[in-house]
Parts: structure tokens; sequence; C-alpha cells
């Protein structure tokens, strides 16, 4: 039986014909299923191209696709789509199934979980694992003062928050965040993000009191840690005024706007400068926490310890939970009630990230996300020495970057780096861009991927990156 979904059409018949549409049979993700890169369709196959045509009809536009294929399972370093073609995933869902997608952790911890119960909003029935979680959080964040959090959903929902609760603390308004910085999608993270298009184009006025400084880039910029720095902090202490900073705002390794990793030195000087300048010093971690860069945070690799930091993504293997974790002090600054939401620290969330966290020390993923850096960036930085295009190898553990330019002038070139993806797509790798010009090549694979197929994934980005060389 086919069914032409449409508005009118009840749950049950969608349901019904999508499982009776010829397709595998539903598999089980995890890291169980087949480790091995396998196109059996073009892609995107006949019943993606089906699911399309049902998306057009009823999806907004406005949420955009990168790699039009649905997926059925997932798990180790594989996406399985709805036409039975098995894809490599460098991109981890955008830095989110660090463990790996269904890590056996993450699913007992969720089925006893929603066996038990689904919600009842911790501000009004708490339970353990919402307080379980925080302490967690508090052990393994950096900095051994005493810590509070606050649970939430998504990471601009953290940020908005640390934002809050620095405010507040402070008792001054300006908030300052740096060049290519990404934050979210709501209207202080928009205002907080520095990329207008796509993110923010049409969508203002945005919140007041941001304040945008230059961040170190080395590779644009050519400065140390320290002269960046002082070039940032000049324009803080001339433009805004030190006294009135409530909180410098910061990625340790910059996400969508490029993966850009910071001169040495350039974070540990505007800690110190928002120290002596009783600003709070937030750390937006949502991208690179969770064991991402080869450290557990981002901040550890240069010694840093944030007043607040902000989590999210790799957190709970797959299920929305975002955090604020800071020093009592600060955090306590927010009255009563002043923080929550209705499934801030769902508790299926909680029960997802204890699996994570338990399988990121059980597995050593921290020492694998390094093991991951030492093995695919000495392979970019070689193919890099033989492609002129290839301007810059960057990152740090599992978050690692290619910067693509135009040989002839050094300028960023976003359509090659375009054409690299989707050439690694057509070959079943899902590789993703980012930065504030569209031309970086971002690798952020599950750190339960094996050595072999992430060779064959990074052996599929090669060819396409040589591909560059005219
Ligand atoms: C550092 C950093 N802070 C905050 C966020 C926002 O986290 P949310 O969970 O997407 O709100 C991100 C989310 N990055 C991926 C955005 C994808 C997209 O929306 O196109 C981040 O990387």
């Amino acid at each position: 039986m086919t069914t032409t979904a449409g508005p009118s059409t009840p749950v049950s018949a969608v349901l019904a014909a999508t499982g009776e549409t010829p397709g595998p049979r539903a598999v089980t993700g995890g890291p169980g299923l087949p480790q091995r890169r396998q196109l059996v369709t073009e892609l995107p196959g006949p019943r993606s191209r089906e699911l399309l045509a049902r998306r057009e009809a009823a999806v907004a536009r406005g949420v955009s696709i990168t790699f039009p294929v649905f997926v059925v399972a997932a798990g180790g370093g594989i996406l399985v789509d709805v036409d039975g073609n098995a894809l490599i995933d460098l991109g981890s869902g955008i830095a989110v199934t660090t463990v790996g997608n269904s890590a056996p952790a993450v699913v007992d911890n969720v089925i006893r979980q929603v066996q038990a119960f689904t919600h009842t909003c911790f501000m009004i029935t708490p339970y353990e694992g919402y307080v379980a979680v925080c302490e967690q959080l508090a052990r393994l964040t950096p900095g051994d003062h005493e810590k509070r959090s606050a649970l939430f959903n998504s990471g601009a929902e953290a940020v908005e928050n640390a934002v809050k609760i620095a405010r507040i603390h402070t008792g001054r308004q300006a908030v300052v965040v740096f060049d290519h910085a990404y934050h979210g999608r709501t209207n202080l993270t928009m205002a907080l993000t520095a990329k207008n298009h796509p993110y923010k184009n049409g969508f203002g006025p945005f919140a007041p009191e941001i304040y945008r400084v230059p961040l170190s880039y080395p590779y644009r910029d050519g400065l140390s840690g320290a002269e960046a720095a002082a070039r940032a902090i000049r324009v803080i202490e001339s433009q805004i005024g030190a006294h009135n900073v409530a909180a410098v705002l910061i990625e340790p390794i910059q996400g969508e706007g490029g993966f850009v990793v910071p001169a040495e030195g350039f974070l540990p000087a505007l800690a110190a400068w928002s120290k002596a300048a009783g600003a709070v010093f937030v750390a937006d971690e949502v991208q690179t926490g969770f064991a991402r860069t080869g450290a557990m945070f981002g901040c550890e690799h240069e010694g840093v310890v944030p007043d607040l930091i902000a989590t999210a993504k790799g957190i709970a293997g797959g299920l929305p939970l975002s955090a604020v974790t800071g020093r009592a002090e600060i955090m306590d600054s927010a009255h009563p009630g002043g923080l929550g939401g209705t499934y801030g620290g769902n508790p299926l969330a909680c029960a997802a990230a204890l699996g994570a966290i338990e399988t990121i020390e059980r597995d050593g993923l921290v020492e694998r996300a390094r093991a991951i850096g030492a093995r695919v960036l000495p392979r970019l930085r070689a193919v890099a020495a033989r492609v002129p295009a290839l301007g810059d190898v960057r990152g740090r553990g599992a978050m690692l970057a290619v910067e693509i330019v135009d040989p002839a002038t050094g300028r960023p070139d976003g359509a090659a780096a375009g054409a690299v993806a989707r050439r690694c797509h057509a070959e079943g790798v899902v590789v993703l861009t980012c930065g504030t010009d569209g031309n970086v090549l971002r690798l952020l694979p599950p750190l339960a991927i094996g050595d072999e197929l992430l060779d064959d994934g990074l052996a599929v980005l090669v060819t396409a990156l040589e591909s560059l060389a005219g």
C-alpha cells in the first residue's frame, strides 16, 4: 500500500505506508552496525527522494538540509539511510554524537528512564538524574572551586542563561564577543553571533549591549596570542569601558566561525583581563566540550579556568541537553525562580548524559580524540603541501579543519570548499563546511569511529581535496 501523505493523512496511515514502502527493514543502530561504507543506490536514493518530496510539502524551507538522505540507523562511524546506503559520518550531527550514535550506555539509561517517567519538570517535582548530571559537571569542568550548574535544552539557551547570570552577578550589561563567533539562533544569541547570512539576515532588531572585538586568527592575522589579546583589550577599554563589561564570551576553538584555534596565550590573557576587570569570563564549550578536542574541555589546553562554561552537543550522546556550570558565588547570583524552563534537564536527557559521560571515561575517548588528531592532521598537512588551495590545516583532537583559499589571491574560496564537500557526499562520506566565508572544511568524527573507517573517509576527502590542485 502506498499513501500520498498530506495534511489530512492520519499519522497511522503515514507510518504504515512508510513501514510498508519497499526498503530496508528497520535495522538496529549502535556499535553493532557493520562499520563499512557501502553505496547501493544513487544519492539520494528513491526512498529518500520520496521523503524529500514530503518534506517539501510539510517542512518550512528555512530548515535547510546539507546531505539529502534520510537516516534509519546509525552507530560507530556509520549512518544507514532509508535506501540501505551506509555512509561514513565525519560530522557527528554537528559534534553531538561524540560517543557514537545509540551508544549502549546511553540507550540502556534512556530505556530505563523512559519506562519509569518521561517528564515532571524539575522546577515542580525534582528527580535525581538532574542532580547527578550537575554533580558530574562540577567534577569534570575545569577548576577545583565550588560549582553550581543549571540545565537547559539547547546550546543557545545555555549561552542566553550564562549572559543572564553574568549580568545579574556584576550589575553590568555589556557583553564582549568576537569576530567569527557563533552562539545560537535566538534573539540574544543572534546578536552574539557574527555571521549575518544565514543566521541573522532579516531577523532583527537584535538585543543591545553586545560588542564585537577582533579574534586571534593566526592564519589570517599572523599575530601572537599576546598581540591579539592586546588588540582586543584595547578595543574593549576604548569602546566599551572595562567597568561596563558583564561578560567576555568566547569559544575556546570557534566552531561555525571556522574552527579557528586562537594563538597560544590569547585565551589566558583574556581570562586574566576579565578577572582584573571584574567581568565574568564565559567559555562557550558547546562545540568544543566533552572530549571533542582531546581534552574534556577546550579551555584545558591552555590551563584556562572559566568563571562560567556553557555546554551542550556532546554532553548527552544525541539527546537535547545543555548546561551552564560555574563558580557557585556567580551562579547563585540568580534569585530563586530566576533560572529554569519547562524541559530544562529533562529526565531522559539527563539519563543519556550520565551514559555519555560514563562512555567517555570508560572508553578513554579523550585519548581517542587525541589519537584521531594525530592520525588525521599529518595526512591533511601532507595534502596541503601539494595543493596550494589548502591554505591552512588546523584543529585539536577530533575537531579538525582545512581552510580553502584561491591560490592566486589567498582569498577565502567558499565555492571550492562546497565542491569538495559535495564530492565527499557523492562518495558516501558526510563532511561539513563552516567559516564566515563558508570556506572551511571541518571534521568532527564520532570518537567511536574505528581507524579503518576513519582512513576510508579520509581517503575520500584527500581525493576530493586533490581535485583542487587543478
Ligand atoms: C559554540 C556554539 N555555541 C552555541 C551553539 C548553539 O547551540 P544550539 O544547540 O544549536 O542552540 C552552537 C551550535 N552550533 C551548531 C549550529 C547549527 C545550526 O543551527 O546551523 C555552537 O557551536
